[in-house]
């Protein structure tokens, strides 16, 4: 089943007011961390809390998604059997670097689907055996950390952000190659709006799926960007028509409102009407 995964929002689960906030916020995910967003002296109430939440349920279509700490902290390993228990849709693992990591979790987590965090040079350079895991275990979805790369690099996140693009692309060819869904990194100032349509848009453009936020200012920008336009839809429907044509059945090319289409285009054709449809379905 394609799912929309446009916008997935970082919330501390430390902070009761946001768990409650997001039931009625129009996210596609909800993702609740326990990692960098909670002190160290927060992280057992945060755990408690957060688990809390899942289980009372109330978040509707939305995806539930748990951040852990990593497994190698103090905290990773009470976390993900606390985060297994409450049963959320995933588990999103922090700071991942090896295939070896993707699996030591994928087997602790009793199905529940597994999302990791691309977020250090070392994933970079090994996305590929990070991605590998996936045709094994219920590895789903990778989780762009522009934060920790950023800090780990020593790079600067400016507009067009020209330092990232290697990291960013040579993820969305693995989560491809993978059949992963890829998620884009966080845009921090919250109160640039323009600054953030133009990152969602070329998040888009590079071929994610959607994008993290961390506060609910920014949701309908993402939601807006990661939807199908009205025009990609009647483009979309056209190349349908078009090759349903009885005089096309044996074609492999055709002209569509100007456009050379090949088959190929019917296939992501299709994929834009899927998608449509889910985000329509939810109202
Ligand atoms: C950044 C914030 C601490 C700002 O919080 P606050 O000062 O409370 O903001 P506002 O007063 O503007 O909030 C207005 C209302 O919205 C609610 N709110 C705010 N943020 C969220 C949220 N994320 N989810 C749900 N609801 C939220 C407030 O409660 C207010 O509600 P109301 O009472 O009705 O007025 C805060 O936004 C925040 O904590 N954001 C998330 C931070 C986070 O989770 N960070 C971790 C992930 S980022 C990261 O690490 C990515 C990756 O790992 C990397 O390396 O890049
Ligand atoms: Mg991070």
């Amino acid at each position: 089943m394609l799912r929309p995964r446009r916008s997935c929002l970082y919330m501390p689960g430390a902070n009761a007011r946001a768990l409650e906030k997001a039931r009625s916020l129009p996210v596609d995910v909800v993702i609740i961390d326990l990692e960098d967003a909670v002190a160290p002296e927060k992280k057992a109430e945060a755990r408690a809390a957060a688990c809390a939440a899942v289980k009372q349920g109330g978040y509707g279509r939305r995806e539930v998604v748990i951040r852990v700490n990593a497994l190698a902290t103090d905290w990773g390993e009470d976390d993900l059997n606390a985060a297994v228990a409450a049963g959320p849709d995933a588990i999103l693992l922090p700071k991942v670097e090896t295939a070896a990591m993707v699996q030591e979790a994928a087997a602790r987590t009793g199905g529940i689907a597994l999302w990791v965090m691309i977020e250090t040079p070392r994933a970079i350079l090994d996305i590929d055996a990070i991605c590998g895991p996936a045709s094994t275990t219920p590895l789903t979805t990778i989780v762009m950390g522009v934060n920790d790369l950023g800090k780990d690099l020593r790079a600067r996140q400016r507009p067009g952000r020209a330092a990232f693009q290697m990291a960013l692309q040579t993820s969305v060819a693995a989560a491809r190659c993978h059949g992963l869904t890829a998620i884009d990194g966080v845009h921090n100032d919250i109160t640039d709006s323009a600054g953030l349509a133009e990152e969602c848009e070329q998040g888009r453009d590079l071929g994610f799926d959607g994008k993290t936020l961390i506060h609910p200012s920014q949701i309908d920008i993402c939601n807006r960007v990661f939807s199908p336009s009205d025009t990609d839809i009647r483009q979309a429907e056209a190349v349908v028509a078009a090759f349903a044509r009885p005089e096309n059945a044996d074609r492999g090319v055709l002209k569509v409102g100007g456009q050379m289409v090949e088959r190929l285009h019917l296939e992501e054709a299709e994929r834009v009407l899927v998608m449509a449809a889910a985000i329509g379905a939810y109202g």
